[in-house]
């Protein structure tokens, strides 16, 4: 520290936020790029420019306050308390403190209804403890299963406010998809669900004026990053429905360099190979989930252990036999188990859309009242969900 002599203990340092101003050194203490000349420093301009690594301050330096700041003209309090306080902030400020640890099988959870397509608040605490009795850590809240692209934005407010509600009681660690809105409403979703205690945030891309290439999407994804900088915030990859094809290993290497809380995607393709180089391109604190029900045994030899499927709410013990069957490297229980999967899947698909056979079938496994599909989605006929349910019955899924 050349520049700026020791003055006191460490004091709220104002610097401008941002990972390329701020650095945390020694784990509580601060330092800022726009006052460390670092190439005035020779001992750490080879550690942290030329070899890489941490900054160290000099001895003797530690705690310390810019002379340019402002002079306090108390004598500043030198608790340990306090340094980790102001250590705290600053690196919130610099997103320094986002951590994500969701991991495994994530559900994405309906959006119950009644029949006169109001919602059915009164079932997501049963809904809640039903998942949880199945092992289940973490949900996701508004995404394609949930239809909150069908929803406004009040509705979808209220919806967050009663899955982390049930958190209190199941300790679920919720994420909310808060895409597929105005950009206006898709901000205001997301510091709604920072204020109001959501855990991580997955957005979509912009669905009208599309992003056209890695640094477009990208700074849609700040935008909302921004909008709750203190939530890890993951990207919504499903070109099928987006119509976003940005090439996802590319997205994600840009994104971690220019998102402080950008903790990892949601990859809703058949494409494992493209999964896989996503992997490889992903920090430790950062997370790919499939989105690929019917290849959850082979993404996870290739090592994608996270899934966020619709599946998961129906069948959630069968999908981590699944997963706990590679942990063991059983190859040959995981291809059964998968099988065993993917035609419970089937006997859904043949009668229609997605979410409506879904929701019809976890009504049949569950028990849980989910009612039919938002419009402009419609419920599938009664003898389609007779016929769902014999060939669940022939699978021996249900007795
Ligand atoms: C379009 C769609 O609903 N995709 C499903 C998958 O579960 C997918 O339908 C399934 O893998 C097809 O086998 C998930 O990706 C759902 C999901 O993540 C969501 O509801 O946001």
């Amino acid at each position: 520290m050349q520049d700026h002599k020791d003055q006191a203990a460490a004091q709220d340092l104002e610097c401008q936020p941002g990972p390329s101003f701020c650095t945390v050194l020694q784990n509580i203490t601060n330092s800022c790029t726009q006052h460390h000349k670092v190439e005035n420093d020779m001992e750490n301009y080879v550690k942290y420019k030329l070899v890489g690594g941490k900054l160290k301050l000099k001895k003797g330096v530690v705690p310390h306050r810019f002379a340019c700041q402002k002079q306090s003209v108390e004598k500043p309090e030198r608790s340990v308390v306090k340094t980790l306080k102001i250590a705290k902030l600053t690196a919130s400020r610099c997103g320094l403190r986002v951590v994500f640890k969701a991991r495994g099988l994530m559900p994405p959870v309906f959006t119950p209804l009644n029949d006169d397509y109001t919602i059915n608040y009164e079932v997501i605490p049963a809904y809640a403890d039903y998942l949880t009795k199945a092992g289940i850590k973490s949900v996701l809240v508004g995404g394609t299963t949930g239809e909150h692209m069908s929803l406004n934005v009040a509705d979808r407010k209220k919806v967050v406010d009663a899955w982390v509600k049930t958190a209190k009681t199941t300790g679920l660690h919720i994420q909310v998809q808060v895409g597929g809105a105005p950009l206006a409403d898709v901000l205001d979703l997301a510091s709604y669900c920072e204020k109001e205690g959501a855990d991580s945030l997955l957005t979509l891309p912009e669905l009208y004026f599309r992003p056209q290439n890695v640094n477009e999407l990208v700074s849609y994804v700040e935008l909302v990053a921004k909008a709750a900088p203190n939530l890890p915030v993951l990207y919504y990859h499903i070109p099928s429905m987006s119509k976003v094809e940005i090439n996802m290993p590319a997205f994600v290497t840009a994104a971690t360099a220019h998102i402080p809380n950008f903790k990892g995607i949601k990859f809703t393709s058949n494409d494992l190979s493209e999964g896989a180089q996503v992997l490889r391109a992903l920090k430790d604190d950062q997370e790919i989930f499939l989105g690929a029900d019917t290849l959850l045994a082979p993404a996870a030899l290739l090592g994608i252990k996270s899934s966020i499927g619709t599946t998961w709410n129906l069948f959630p013990r069968l999908a981590q036999d699944i997963l706990d069957a590679v942990e063991k490297n059983d190859v040959a229980k995981a291809r059964a188990l998968q099988e065993k999967l993917s035609l419970a899947i089937e006997a859904h698909t043949v009668e229609g859309a997605w979410v409506p056979i879904m929701k019809a079938g976890m009504e049949i496994v569950s028990g849980i009242k989910v009612g039919p599909p938002s419009l402009p989605q419609r419920p599938i006929a009664e003898e389609a969900r007779k016929r769902i349910e014999d060939r669940l019955r022939n699978l021996r899924i249900i007795n």
